[in-house]
């Protein structure tokens, strides 16, 4: 179908809109349109403002925020702005990128349940839309489960969940994926194509990476840095022949378009055996269920370990064991030749820093230049070196311009670097992060591991829990894989690629250089 004859669903005129004044405003004039029925990709450096976008599009901003906007935005030919309060927000449905910022219920069940309360379902068709709803979405076993105890893939499938409930016709996807293991990535892809056609609906895509969705992808909308609509085209024309314009933005290109894939970190032979933390016989449970069973890990001093596993596995529990912040039913642990049941707690918090997966977990002040000041004030450091430090962060972490500004209110990237950002006031021996690039762009994904491996190099140990086979591959020296309460290997990356079945069980893949490879060759064998 040509673009004349494709109904417009949504469409953007002249739409600009800011939190503050429209002097320099966050998203600027803006033209576009959605299309019944197609699926746009709209990618934009992290900060550039699709999550804000995403939010004036269902009209919630700019009223929700008392920001400011111009132009005009229409739904089904009608301004958002004359419909009834609520009624767009529930034909314009929105995944966000933090699933915990959706819910208002305890469990699972009750949560679906208030969706459909608010749109008068009747009682007694509750029970069976939220039990199919369930069966949808793989998650049949949780209805009764309180929602903090799912683990971060669970939740943003529940978030999918109810807002399908409202049975959309947009339905926006903010990095949906981000926080899903690699097939559980690949099986929510497939989920949102059956439910496209089953529900007929259009969908927006926001997401850094979004290599895996293109076979579904009509039509891609860029966003610049200074919020104004760069390109609005289809997948080929703008991946293949804007690239570099793209990667002048900081902007990912899919893999696939790529001249050469990354490459893997090379082997670096070290003599270096020396332990930096030890882990033992530890088990841990919650509730009766048990979670890390008998579990042995020596993360050797100055190198860089991944974590790796399915949804669920127990990455978190098992990095926030190593933290102190939870403690084993069995077993011991040892952190610089010292229990770490002994180690008084500000010494440390001294010598090793935790980034939490969910980064507003860490957030104590009121701006962004404080978050990072704070803990070095409490050390006792003179103003001047504060300042000067701090400010070094702010610049390296590209957060500078938003050093007044509240940590809460910063774009999901932002909040994810100025986390990190706060662990690196001075250089602690053994640092530990909870998917440290969850939500970045290329250019602060590539800048974040790059001042992970100078840390690196500077002596600290590093260990970071991830759900990308990449970074697994291009950066690190060791990876455990968790799976079923244990841990089911350990090695080099370049080993464990080696193991299929157990890939498999862990809900991993490949690296993309050898998934590539695989394709390649299948193709090559059938021609054959
Ligand atoms: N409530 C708010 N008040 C003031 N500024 C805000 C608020 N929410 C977001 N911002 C700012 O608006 C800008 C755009 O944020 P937004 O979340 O829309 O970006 P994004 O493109 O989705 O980023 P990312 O890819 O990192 O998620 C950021 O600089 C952010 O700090
Ligand atoms: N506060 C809690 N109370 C009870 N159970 C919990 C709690 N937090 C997590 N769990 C459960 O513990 C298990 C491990 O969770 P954890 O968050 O460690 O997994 P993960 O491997 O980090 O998952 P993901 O990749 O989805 O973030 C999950 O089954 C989860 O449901």
């Amino acid at each position: 179908m040509t673009k004349m004859q494709r109904n417009s669903l949504l469409s953007v005129h002249d739409y600009s809109f800011d939190f503050e004044t429209l002097n320099d405003p966050l998203l600027n004039n803006l033209n576009f349109t959605l299309y019944e029925g197609e699926t746009t990709l709209l990618i934009g450096p992290s900060g550039s403002g699709k999550s804000s976008l995403s939010l004036c599009l269902n009209g919630l901003y700019p009223d929700a925020v008392e920001g400011v906007a111009s132009g005009e935005i229409r739904f089904q030919d009608q301004p958002v702005h004359d419909f009834e309060k609520g009624q767009v927000n529930q034909q314009i449905g929105i995944v966000f990128q933090d699933p915990d910022s959706q819910f208002c219920m305890i469990t699972v069940e009750d949560e679906l349940a208030f969706t459909l309360e608010n749109i008068q379902t009747p009682r007694e068709e509750m029970e069976a839309r939220i039990d199919e709803m369930l069966n949808t979405i793989g998650m049949d076993d949780y209805k009764y489960e309180a929602i903090h105890t799912l683990s971060g893939g669970q939740k943003q499938k529940i978030a999918l969940a109810s807002v399908l409930l409202l049975e959309p016709d947009v339905l926006i996807l903010d990095e949906p994926t981000a926080n899903l293991d690699p097939m559980s990535q690949l099986e929510f892809i497939q989920l949102i194509e059956r439910l496209q056609s089953a529900m007929d609906l259009t969908i927006l895509l926001i997401e850094h990476q979004a290599d895996d969705w293109l076979y579904l992808i009509d039509r891609v909308l860029v966003l610049s840095r200074q919020g104004e609509l760069m390109e609005d085209g289809e997948v080929e024309s703008i991946l293949q022949t804007k690239q570099q314009q793209l990667i002048d933005h900081g902007i990912f290109i899919p893999k696939q378009y790529l001249d050469s894939p990354p490459n893997p970190k090379p082997t670096i032979h070290t003599n270096n055996t020396e332990p930096c933390f030890t882990m033992e016989s530890i088990s841990f449970s919650r509730k009766n269920k048990q979670i890390l069973k008998n579990i042995n890990l020596t993360l050797k001093k100055g190198e860089m370990t991944a974590i790796v596993g399915e949804n669920g596995a127990g990455k978190s529990t098992l990095l926030q064991l190593m933290a102190r912040l939870l403690q084993p039913e069995a077993g011991t642990m040892t952190f610089l030749n010292k229990p770490l049941a002994k180690w008084k707690e500000q010494s440390l918090r001294q010598h090793m820093g935790f980034v939490f997966q969910n980064p507003e977990h860490q957030f104590i002040t009121d701006t962004t230049y404080d978050e990072i000041a704070f803990s070095m004030t409490l050390n006792g450091y003179d103003a001047e070196t504060i300042d000067t430090r701090t400010r070094e962060l702010l610049n390296h972490f590209h957060l500078i311009n938003e050093k007044s500004q509240n940590p809460f209110a910063l774009s999901g990237g932002q909040k994810r670097r100025l986390s990190v950002a706060t662990m690196l006031d001075e250089t602690p021996d053994l640092l530990l992060f909870d998917e440290p690039t969850f939500g970045q762009d290329a250019q602060t994904t590539h800048e974040l591991m790059e001042i992970m491996t100078e840390i690196q190099q500077q002596g600290t140990t590093i260990v970071f829990v991830t759900h990308d086979m990449d970074l697994v591959d291009q950066y690190c020296d060791t990876v455990y894989v968790l799976n079923e309460q244990s841990i089911q290997f350990h090695g080099r990356p370049a080993k464990l690629w080696e193991h299929d079945e157990l890939l498999d069980q862990a809900r991993l893949r490949k690296p993309f250089r050898l998934e590539m490879r695989e394709k390649v060759g299948v193709a090559h064998d059938l021609s054959h």
